[in-house]
């Protein structure tokens, strides 16, 4: 069957028809969504997270890699990789040599959580930084490396002439992450963390060019994003938004509004610079499972069935869907043109063969919540079973 690009509905879009991103030829459109799992060691991914990731490849797939540290005050979890020195992009090589082998396609999502950390994680002890002064409320809790939980300390607010050095920050990492071998990199600007920090207007409280008008609160995402692209190539930056999720706090009076201002810039970039990004990945509210509706972001099915709609029809590229997927939701969606590429997080981290068991719509493993964040190399991580051994897949 002929690839497509950036194809919109038809009866030969499934979850499991070719796709044609910019140079990338996925065999499938069931991707890999990123997640921490808290496996590197003093920031260097480990050789198993070699075997977790190879281990959920297939020829043609599309993984993206957990959130990964762009600088060292990026983290805010407890045995997080980082992609900002020699030893980082030394280890990540292996890693990706064995996805490679597998014959999949590998982004590296890059990722500072601003001020959603804890001054254990802070180089000397210090604050984290944000776009902002003001805590997170209580009912956002820090993991710590020894497995407690604790409040959030004050962040404190970057001053502007700070902000040129993180966005240089994302385009070495960008950079970095190239050398190891990635084929591209993911720009986490969702779920809270430093570019939603800036991006949400409940959160974003500056008075300088990054704060108040949609125009400034964007500002620094774009920065980023024309950084990133202009050191690695467009077709290899990816940006992930999440407007409808107020996870860490993150609440915007307006997510629709804020979600087409981003496609908006995003589709104007692209314009620009004479090329489309890799991809626009848009996280699905449903994720979150506590009701939502009071905060005034979308919260039944159909409100964020619309939202998601009207970003994928404005967005002028390749748009992939996250957040609470099963097989048949993701199957619905790409047969409606909804989007184009569906990730999924959690049944992935249970069923390292998904994508098989997606084609035979074989049963499920069910996953250990409480393993996701433990630092066992084994256990809750590459010991989920494989309906046949891995070489028969
Ligand atoms: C254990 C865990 C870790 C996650 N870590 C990240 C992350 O590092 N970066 C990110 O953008 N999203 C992260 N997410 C969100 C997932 O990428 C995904 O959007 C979410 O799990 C919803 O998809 P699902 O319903 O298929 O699990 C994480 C989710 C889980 C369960």
């Amino acid at each position: 069957m002929a690839e497509k690009e950036n194809s919109t509905h038809g009866e030969d879009n499934t979850m499991f028809s070719p796709y044609k991103m910019g140079n990338f030829n996925l065999s499938h459109r069931v991707v890999l969504a990123p997640m921490t799992r808290c496996r590197a060691l003093e920031g260097i991914p480990q050789p198993t997270m070699g075997e977790y990731y190879s281990q959920r490849a297939t020829e043609g797939g599309f993984l993206i890699s957990e959130g990964t540290a762009i600088s060292p005050t990026a983290a805010g979890y407890p045995r997080v990789p980082g992609i900002y020195s020699e030893e980082h992009v030394e280890a990540w090589k292996n890693i990706v040599d064995a996805v490679h082998a597998k014959g999949s396609i590998f982004f590296c999502q890059l990722w500072h959580v601003g001020r959603a950390s804890h001054s254990v994680y802070q180089p000397g002890g210090a604050a984290p930084i944000s776009s902002t002064n003001k805590p997170l409320s209580d009912r956002c809790k820090v993991l710590l490396p020894d497995g407690s939980i604790d409040s959030h300390p004050d962040p404190r607010q970057l001053n502007t002439s700070e902000i040129p050095e993180i966005v240089e920050h994302y385009r070495q990492s960008a950079i970095n992450a190239i050398r190891a071998g990635f084929d591209g990199i993911e720009i986490h600007s969702a779920h809270g963390y430093l570019i939603d920090q800036f991006l949400k207007d409940g959160i974003n409280d500056r008075t300088d060019e990054y704060g108040g008008s949609i125009e400034n609160r964007c500002r620094f995402l774009l920065q980023v994003v024309k950084a990133v692209a202009s050191a690695i190539g467009p077709e290899r930056v990816a940006v992930r938004i999440s407007p409808a999720i107020d996870f860490l706090d993150a609440v915007d009076s307006d997510p629709l509004g804020l979600g087409l201002a981003v496609v908006e810039r995003l589709n104007n970039l692209q314009k620009e610079l004479g090329s489309k990004i890799g991809y626009l990945h848009v996280t699905h509210p449903r994720f979150w499972l506590k009701p939502t509706s009071e905060l005034g972001i979308p919260n039944t099915e159909e409100e964020q069935g619309k939202l998601l709609r009207t970003l994928r029809k404005a967005y002028e590229g390749t748009f992939m869907s996250a957040g609470g997927f099963t097989r048949d939701a993701g199957m619905k969606a790409i047969a409606q043109g909804d989007t184009d590429l569906v990730s999924f997080g959690r049944h992935f981290i249970s069923n390292p063969d998904l994508v098989l068991r997606f084609k035979l719509n074989a049963p499920l493993n069910d996953y250990n919540r409480k393993l996701f964040y433990t630092s066992d190399p084994v256990i809750g991580y590459t010991d989920y079973p494989f309906l046949n051994k891995p070489s028969e897949t």
